[in-house]
């Protein structure tokens, strides 16, 4: 065994044209995900059902509403801060909107009439068709921990309580003197997120042995991310991994992230619940756990669910 060998991520392969519930490839791919998600809290899916005009055109229409005014901008209001338009002085490199409910009609048309009340179609084509397929992906990884585990009959509830959040960001390069840090250590809050980019790399996820993995999301693949909501789920068996951006490079970097939540009660299904392994958490409505992290300055960088299930 090579002792200086970098760590790295588990990739997983999702082009398989058979990968269909019921497959034998399903369970052995099913089983790949629960692995990796206990082990790093994520994984690289290779996923080739997203082309590259589409990459393409999700990347131009970022751009496009970055580059709006920012009293245009900070229109995108909700009523937690991570949903909406955010920039925050403690991190000047770093801006995102957060397009709620983007998979529905109604959520894509409602952020696009405040962006552009002037209309732009193609923008709103691409958000919602784009949230949808990255859905596709959440759904199908969603199945598969359920499957793993041996709680399949639970997915069909859990599917129809699903929101989604698409979060479109940027990082300017910082200036001279100025921190390089674009996003802090921190664990995602959603049950599954979903993350791509432009291939400028940045991205540092943490490992359970505390050692940094810094990685570039290649085309064609999708960074799958466990969120505290899945890491309460599991009763603690999936891992939910700290990460951070860091911009070194010489190209401003975006990224979009799907960001799933469960419009209702996180608990851990009584078949993952035994006299070994004893609740960890008690149940919780998934936005109490959003409004928590957005109202507790003390945690941000700490163990949001340590702190949450007090
Ligand atoms: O830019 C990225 O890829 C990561 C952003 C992130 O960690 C987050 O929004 O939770
Ligand atoms: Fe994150």
């Amino acid at each position: 065994m090579d002792l200086q060998a970098k760590p790295q991520l588990p990739i997983i392969d999702f082009t398989e044209a058979n990968l269909r519930p019921g497959s034998g490839s399903w369970l052995l791919t099913s089983n790949e995900v629960r692995h990796a998600l206990e082990e790093y809290g994520c994984f690289v899916a290779v996923y080739d059902k997203i082309n590259m005009q589409m990459s393409n055109d999700v990347f131009r229409a970022s751009k496009e509403l970055f580059e709006l005014p920012l009293e245009t901008k900070v229109k995108n209001v909700s009523d937690n801060i991570y949903y909406g338009y955010l920039k925050l002085p403690v991190i000047p490199l770093y801006e995102s909107l957060g397009i709620r409910n983007a998979t529905t009609c109604d959520g894509i048309r409602s952020f696009g009439n405040t962006m552009f009340p002037s209309g732009n179609e193609k923008f709103c084509k691409t958000m919602h068709s784009h949230a949808n397929q990255l859905a596709e992906l959440e759904q199908m990884v969603a199945r598969m921990v359920f499957k793993s585990y041996g709680v399949e009959k639970h997915y069909e509830s859990h599917v129809n309580s699903m929101d989604y959040l698409l979060r479109v960001m940027k990082y300017r390069l910082p200036q001279k003197e100025e921190s390089n840090v674009g996003a802090h250590v921190h664990t995602d809050k959603s049950f599954i997120t979903i993350l791509h980019e432009n291939q400028v790399g940045g991205l540092e996820i943490k490992t359970k042995a505390n050692e940094w993995i810094a990685m570039r999301i290649p085309p064609f693949c999708y960074l799958v991310m466990a969120g505290d909501a899945l890491l309460a789920w599991s009763n603690g068996k999936i891992h939910s991994a700290f990460h951070q951006v860091i911009i070194k490079g010489e190209k401003q970097r975006f990224s979009v992230g799907l960001f799933s939540f469960v419009n209702g009660i996180i608990e851990a299904p009584e078949e993952l619940v035994d006299k070994e392994h004893p609740r960890q958490y008690k149940p919780f409505h998934h936005y109490d756990l959003m409004d928590f992290y957005a109202n507790d300055e003390d945690n941000k960088t700490e163990c949001t669910m340590q702190a949450f299930r007090l």
